[in-house]
């Protein structure tokens, strides 16, 4: 069985990386939305994989520091690509949740990174 839970955060960024012509050089923001997806067996008692108030608590630390921040000043994201923001919260949080399976990070609704820790 697979669940998500789904996450809002507003912050600024700038991708210091790219050329300087390339727009998102300067600085601009996004409403960022996360999916965590977990994958595990239905507790026959609780009827859960996990509990949802249990994501939110293991989440809730990590969005007060992203939220209506910005994410270059943040230790680990200096390039705060969404490929990176989704590695970066799977590194902080996977340690606490065994049945993480995804993360998901949307800059806008049509943009997204999926990292499932298949990197080193
Ligand atoms: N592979 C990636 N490519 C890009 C990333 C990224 O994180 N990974 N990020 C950006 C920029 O952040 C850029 O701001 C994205 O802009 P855009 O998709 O155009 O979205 P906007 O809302 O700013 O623009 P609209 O035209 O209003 O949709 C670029 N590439
Ligand atoms: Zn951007």
């Amino acid at each position: 069985m697979r669940i998500s839970q789904a996450f809002k955060f507003e912050a600024a960024h700038r991708l210091p990386n790219v050329p300087e012509t390339h727009r998102c050089h300067r600085m601009h923001g996004h409403s960022y939305r996360i999916e965590l997806v977990l994958s595990g067996r239905v507790d026959p008692r609780t009827g859960f994989v996990i509990d949802f108030f249990e994501l939110e608590q293991v989440l809730g630390p990590l969005l007060r520091q992203l939220d209506h921040h910005c994410l270059n000043d943040i230790h680990g994201l200096e390039n705060p690509t969404v490929e990176n923001i989704a590695i970066w919260i799977w590194d902080k949080i996977r340690p606490r949740l065994q049945q993480l399976s995804a993360v998901k990070v949307f800059e806008t609704a049509g943009c997204w990174a999926e990292y499932d820790g298949d990197e080193p």
